[in-house]
């Protein structure tokens, strides 16, 4: 279920590659546009299913343009190409994730121009948040620590840790910016997202709020995951970080 290798080859293409970013994520958007046109089809066009799909397409293209970053998360970096990995990228993401649009067709709401626009800035600056967040991480890094972050000088832990055979390597923690808000920032700015693309489908049916409710609990296990993850890997470190940043996800309350 889990899997044994952590990055399989099939005549020369990487199959997480392949599952993770290509398929899940292209046929995901390929079924938000089919859900479109069909609502365009029936009724013309209708709001909601605007909004919706709008937010869903702008967040996968923000994700191709970051891919580069994905490659060193828990998915790419920790879970081994299994059933989980492999069934969930080529099944679950594209009928699930789009399940909200797939919805809207059968129940097409009018929202107006005011919620439809609100909606729709509200759910861009999430995908812009989540997205700073991400790079954020990746430029102090990338820099060795030496940028500025919200126009300061970045608060940063320089981290040791050991590789299996033995060698010492040193990663930088970053403990201001959004990093310093809360351990996952970019967590809250995507449950917000995902809450923005649902919305506009009102109040009726809990079905469209699957995603959401789903997501909400696979980010809160992921956070206690990743916080195992790099307490293994950096001991005193990863500790004097969390006391720097106590809540995982949202400031002040979690
Ligand atoms: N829609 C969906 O289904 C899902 C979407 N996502 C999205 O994917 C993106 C990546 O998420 P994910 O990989 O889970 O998690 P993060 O982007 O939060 O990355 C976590 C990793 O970053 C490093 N790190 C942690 N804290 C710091 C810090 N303060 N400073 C520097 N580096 C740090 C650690 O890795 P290292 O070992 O390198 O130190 C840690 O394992 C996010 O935008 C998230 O919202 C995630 C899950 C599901
Ligand atoms: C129980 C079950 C079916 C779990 C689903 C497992 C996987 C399919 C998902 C677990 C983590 C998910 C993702 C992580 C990060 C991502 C970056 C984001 O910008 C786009 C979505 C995704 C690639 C997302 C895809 C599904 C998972 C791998």
């Amino acid at each position: 279920y889990w899997g044994t290798e952590l990055y399989p080859r099939i005549f020369g293409i990487d199959i997480k590659v392949f599952t993770n970013c290509r398929f899940g994520m292209t046929v995901w958007a390929l079924l938000v546009c089919i859900h479109a046109l069909k609502s365009f089809e029936l009724y013309g066009f209708v709001d909601s299913m605007f909004v919706s799909a709008v937010l869903q397409l702008i967040y996968i293209t923000k994700f191709f343009w970051w891919e580069g970053g994905y490659m060193s998360t828990i998915d790419i970096m920790v879970d081994r190409a299994g059933y989980y990995i492999c069934w969930g990228c080529l099944v679950y993401v594209p009928t699930f994730y789009a399940s909200v649009s797939m919805y809207l067709v059968q129940q097409p709401v009018h929202l107006g121009i005011t919620w439809s626009s609100l909606i729709l800035l509200t759910g861009i600056l999430c995908i812009a948040v989540n997205y700073l967040a991400d790079l954020q991480k990746q430029e102090v890094r990338g820099t060795g620590g030496k940028c500025l972050v919200w126009g300061k000088r970045p608060n940063i832990i320089r981290a040791k840790y050991q590789l299996e055979n033995g060698k010492e390597k040193e990663s930088i923690l970053l403990a201001s910016g959004w990093w310093g808000l809360a351990r996952h920032f970019n967590y809250l700015a995507e449950i917000m997202l995902a809450l923005c693309w649902t919305v506009p489908s009102l109040f009726v049916n809990i079905m469209p709020y699957s995603y959401v409710i789903f997501l909400t609990f696979l980010l809160i296990h992921r956070s206690y995951r990743d916080d195992d993850k790099c307490g293994d890997k950096y001991g005193s470190f990863w500790v004097e970080y969390c006391q720097m940043v106590p809540h995982r996800i949202v400031p002040l309350l979690f």
